[in-house]
């Protein structure tokens, strides 16, 4: 029997990347809520289950890890009926993989939590230029990628988990920078299509509360 248990919180990225994932391989799992925004994942018996307090994190009965590209690998490994969501062909999955450490280390870390940490978790008022330009140069990096063989998807031509980690962070990044259609149609074409999916909604509410809050905190960017 499945007895799946996540940690998560709907705006945060990485767990609406995971919520995807249930969510195409039909499985059901209890979320329970840590809310980061008000230090949550700090208390005791969340650090004593994950010490690097983040979200998501997965409980599968007795087995227990964080971090959502591990986890999205691992469900369909362990749960899906075929490798279509990531491919055992070792060329396809080494595509994945590198989609998946692209955003875990360019987009995720370097581009949207260090802007994000400076306006909803200190409150500053004023970012540095450079943390919007990390957000442009993720942008251009994606589009680039999905214009070198004219890929349907962000791995080739079939979805995968790296198109679901993508999708969480640049349908969050929209709130610090709008994607220009003209500037970036490859990128713009593959989010609608992305939109299109019915795991979409997975992604979908957590990602307007996600831009709904960055809008409301009042920041500027320093020249
Ligand atoms: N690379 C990680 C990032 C996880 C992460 O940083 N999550 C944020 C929320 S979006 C978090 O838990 N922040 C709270 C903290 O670090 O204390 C993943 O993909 O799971």
């Amino acid at each position: 029997m499945v007895n799946l248990t996540l940690y998560g919180l709907d705006p945060s990225p990485p767990t609406r990347a995971v919520k995807m994932t249930l969510a195409a391989l039909q499985l059901a799992y209890k979320y329970v809520n840590v809310n980061v925004l008000k230090a949550e994942q700090l208390s005791p018996a969340y650090l004593q289950k994950n010490p690097q307090h983040t979200v998501p994190m997965l409980e599968d009965g007795p087995a227990r890890f964080w971090d959502s590209h591990a986890i999205m690998a691992y469900l369909v490994r362990k749960y899906a009926k075929d490798d279509a969501l990531y491919p055992k062909n070792f060329y396809k999955r080494a595509l994945v993989d590198q989609r998946l450490h692209f955003e875990s280390g360019v987009v995720f870390a370097h581009a949207l939590i260090s802007i994000t940490r400076m306006v909803l978790f200190l409150g500053q008022t004023k970012v540095p230029k450079e943390r919007i330009q990390a957000i442009v140069e993720a942008y251009d990096f994606v589009e680039a990628f999905l214009n070198q063989e004219d890929h349907e998807y962000i791995a080739g031509d079939q979805l995968t988990i790296a198109d679901f980690s993508l999708i969480s962070s640049i349908s969050s990044m929209v709130a610090y920078v709008e994607i220009d259609p003209v500037k970036y149609p490859k990128l713009r074409a593959w989010m609608r299509r992305m939109e299109q999916l019915p795991v979409y909604a997975e992604n979908a509410e957590g990602a307007r509360l996600f831009i709904a809050s960055v809008k409301k905190a009042k920041f500027t960017v320093a020249e």
